[in-house]
C-alpha cells in the first residue's frame, strides 16, 4: 500500500479477526475496515479515528484461553487455537465521549501479522505520546478520606489509580489525617520541584485547602506580600487536578461538567489545562482567603454554618440547612460597593455560556494585558484609577459572588450560569429583602430554565472588586418586628431561639467562602484573572455525531 508523506505507518491489522486499514500520523489514530470482503461490501465503512492527544497508552498483549495477561514492557504474541505462536498484538487506551460530558477509557486491540511489525507499531506511538508536551509524568495527591460519603481513598484506589498506572504517572499520595494538613504541607513542606502537578481527591473544601498552599507558596516564593490587597499576585506554575469526592463539587462540576473521577482522572492523563480566576478576600488588610466560586453572605453562609454543626448527616446536611435557612428569612443591612469590569465582553445576563475554548475568556484576558501594557501598572492600580466605584445600600437576603457558574448537581447551571471560568471577574448577585414566595421562586430557577436575575429584588453586576461593610448597630426595628410581630412569625423566631448558634436573631451573618465558613462580615474582595491552572479544559460542547457512533453514549 502506498504510504502517503503525512503518515507516519500505515498497515493492515485485525481487530477481531476483521481486517482493517490502520494509519497512524502525527496527530490521527485511524483504523478503516477493508471493504474486500463480500460481506461488508454493502455496509456504510465509516471509519473510526482518535486523535493522539487522547491515546492514553499503548501496551503489548499476550492472551491465553480467553484471558488476557497485560505487559506494558512489550508486545506479546497471541497463540491461536492450537496453541501455536501466531500473531502478535497491541492495545491502544483512548478517551471516549459518554453522556453527560463523562469520559470513559475504551480500548481497541490489533493484531499484527509478524512481530516486527507489532513493535514497530508499539514503539511508534509511544514515541509521539512522548512527543506531547504538558502530560504529567509526576503527580502529588493528597485524599480527604472524611470528604462527602467518606468514599476518597476508595475511589482514588479503585477507579483513579489504575489508570494513572496505566498512563505511566508516578504519585506520592497523602491520606490527610487533620483538616489543612494538605494546606499546610504545600506551603512549606512539599518539594514542588519534583512533580508535574497537585492532584486533590474530596470536595471544594479540599481543593479550597490546596489552593491556599499553592498560591501562599507562590507568592512567598515571589516575594509578594499577600496580605497586601492591592498587590498584583504571581500565577502558580503547577496544575491541581480534582478527583470529585465531596459533597458539592461545584468546582469540579464547573469545569468539567460532570462530577465523575474518571473523568476527572482522565483530563489529568491528558495534560488539559485550564486557567482559573481567583478572589483575594481581605478584611481591614489583612488576608483571609481565596476564593473560586462562591462567596456568599446572609443565605448561603447561613446555610453553611448551620450544615457545619450537621456534619453528620452527610450530603442531607444542605438541604435541611437550606430549608430552615429558607424559613428563618433572615436579611442583613450593609453597603456594598463594586467596580465594574470595564471594556470586558459579556454580561452576567448573557444567554452564551463559558464553555471549552472560551472565546470570552480569551478576548477579556488579551484587553487586560493589553491595558497593563498600556499604564505598565498592575491591573488593580489600573483599575482604580480607571474606574468608577458604585454604591448599593440596603437590606440584603443574600449576597454572593461567582468567580464561575457554580454549576453543580444541585444546580445544573449555576449561581451565575453565564460567568466566566477565566475572565478576570466575578458576578455581583444582589438579592434584596422580599417576600418568602419571592425568595422561593428565586431559588428555583436556578434548578429550571427561568432567569433567576430576571426579579425585581434581583440585580447583578460584573465587576473586578467589591466591598461590603455591615451595618453596625441593628437600630431598626423592623428585624424585631420580622421575628415578633405576628403569630406566624412567632413559629419562625422560635425555631432561632430553639437553635440560638444559628444567627437568626443577629445583625451579622457570615460570609461562605467556597464552603468554608469567614466570620468577618466586612470584606474587599479583589479577582486575580487566571491565577492558578487546573487538569480541565473547561465544559464541551457535545459534539452532534459522536452519539452515532458511539454505544457508550447512547
Ligand atoms: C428550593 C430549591 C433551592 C435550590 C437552590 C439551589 C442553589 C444552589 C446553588 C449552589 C451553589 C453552590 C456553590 C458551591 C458551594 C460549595 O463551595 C460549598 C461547599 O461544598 P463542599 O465542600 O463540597 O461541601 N457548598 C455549599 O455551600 C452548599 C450550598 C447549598 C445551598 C443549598
Ligand atoms: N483528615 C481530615 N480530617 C478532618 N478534616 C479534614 C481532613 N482532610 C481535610 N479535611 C477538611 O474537611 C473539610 C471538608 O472537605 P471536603 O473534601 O471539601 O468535603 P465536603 O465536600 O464533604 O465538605 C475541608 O474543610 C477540609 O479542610
Ligand atoms: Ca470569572
Amino acid at each position: 500500500m502506498e504510504r502517503p508523506s503525512r503518515l507516519l505507518l500505515v498497515s493492515q491489522l485485525c481487530i477481531r479477526n476483521t481486517a482493517y486499514d490502520v494509519s497512524l500520523s502525527r496527530s490521527l489514530l485511524t483504523w478503516k475496515r477493508l471493504t474486500s470482503s463480500p460481506m461488508y461490501r454493502f455496509r456504510p465503512n465509516m471509519g473510526h479515528s482518535v486523535p493522539l492527544s487522547e491515546i492514553i497508552s499503548v501496551r503489548g498483549e499476550e492472551e491465553e484461553g480467553g484471558t488476557k495477561h497485560k505487559d506494558d514492557s512489550s508486545w506479546k504474541k497471541i497463540k491461536d487455537r492450537g496453541g501455536q505462536d501466531s500473531r502478535q498484538a497491541f492495545t491502544v487506551s483512548y478517551v471516549e465521549r459518554c453522556r453527560q460530558h463523562r469520559w470513559r477509557c475504551a480500548e481497541v486491540t490489533f493484531t499484527c501479522p509478524d512481530t516486527e511489525l507489532c513493535w514497530n507499531w508499539v514503539r511508534s506511538i509511544r514515541e509521539q505520546l512522548a512527543s506531547i508536551s504538558g502530560r504529567p509524568r509526576s503527580l502529588l495527591v493528597y485524599i480527604n478520606p472524611y470528604g462527602g460519603k467518606r468514599q476518597g481513598k476508595h475511589i482514588y484506589e479503585h477507579k483513579v489509580a489504575p489508570l494513572f498506572a496505566q498512563a505511566g504517572i508516578s504519585t506520592q499520595v497523602i491520606v490527610t489525617e487533620y483538616a489543612n494538613h494538605a494546606r499546610d504541607h504545600l506551603r512549606t513542606d512539599a518539594e514542588l520541584s519534583n512533580f508535574d502537578g497537585v492532584v486533590c481527591v474530596g470536595g471544594d473544601g479540599m481543593f479550597s485547602e490546596i489552593i491556599h498552599g499553592l498560591i501562599w507558596r507562590t507568592q512567598i516564593d515571589s516575594g509578594i506580600d499577600p496580605n497586601c490587597p492591592d498587590e498584583a499576585l504571581s500565577p502558580c506554575s503547577l496544575r491541581i487536578g480534582i478527583i470529585p469526592a465531596g459533597s458539592t463539587d461545584c468546582i469540579c462540576f464547573a469545569t468539567v461538567g460532570t462530577n465523575d473521577p474518571i473523568t476527572s482522572a482522565l483530563h489529568i492523563i491528558l495534560g488539559d489545562s485550564q486557567p482559573l480566576d481567583v478572589s483575594s478576600v481581605h478584611h481591614n488588610n489583612v488576608f483571609l482567603r481565596y476564593s473560586v466560586s462562591l462567596l456568599g453572605y446572609g443565605f448561603y453562609g447561613d446555610v453553611l454554618s448551620d450544615s457545619e454543626r450537621k456534619r453528620w448527616m452527610g450530603l442531607a446536611r444542605y438541604d435541611i440547612s437550606g430549608a430552615k435557612m429558607f424559613l428563618t428569612h433572615h436579611y442583613y443591612e450593609g453597603t456594598v460597593s463594586y467596580l465594574p469590569a470595564r471594556g470586558a465582553v459579556g454580561t452576567p445576563r448573557d444567554s452564551s455560556r463559558c464553555r471549552s475554548g472560551c472565546a470570552v475568556c480569551q478576548h477579556n484576558e488579551e484587553i487586560r494585558s493589553d491595558r497593563a501594557v498600556k499604564y505598565e501598572m498592575d491591573e488593580a492600580s489600573d483599575c482604580e484609577n480607571d474606574g468608577e466605584w458604585r454604591t448599593v445600600r440596603g437590606k440584603f437576603l443574600a449576597i454572593n459572588a461567582a468567580c464561575m457558574s457554580c454549576a453543580c448537581p444541585r444546580s445544573p447551571k449555576g449561581l451565575s450560569p453565564a460567568a466566566h471560568l477565566a475572565d478576570g471577574t466575578t458576578d455581583l448577585i444582589l438579592v434584596r429583602k422580599c417576600s418568602r414566595f419571592n425568595f422561593l421562586r428565586h431559588l428555583l430557577r436556578h434548578t429550571n430554565k427561568d432567569d433567576q436575575f430576571d426579579l425585581a429584588f434581583v440585580e447583578v453586576h460584573r465587576v473586578v472588586r467589591f466591598r461590603f461593610t455591615p451595618r453596625h448597630c441593628q437600630s431598626d426595628s423592623d428585624l424585631e418586628l420580622e421575628l415578633l410581630g405576628n403569630s406566624k412569625r412567632q413559629i419562625f423566631s422560635q425555631i432561632c431561639r430553639d437553635h440560638p448558634a444559628c444567627g437568626c436573631a443577629r445583625t451579622y451573618s457570615s460570609w461562605n467562602c467556597d464552603g468554608e465558613i469567614l466570620t468577618h462580615a466586612a470584606i474587599d474582595v479583589r479577582v486575580h484573572c487566571r491565577l492558578i491552572k487546573l487538569f480541565a479544559r473547561g465544559i464541551e460542547e457535545p459534539q452532534v455525531f459522536e452519539d452515532l457512533h458511539n454505544p457508550c453514549a447512547i
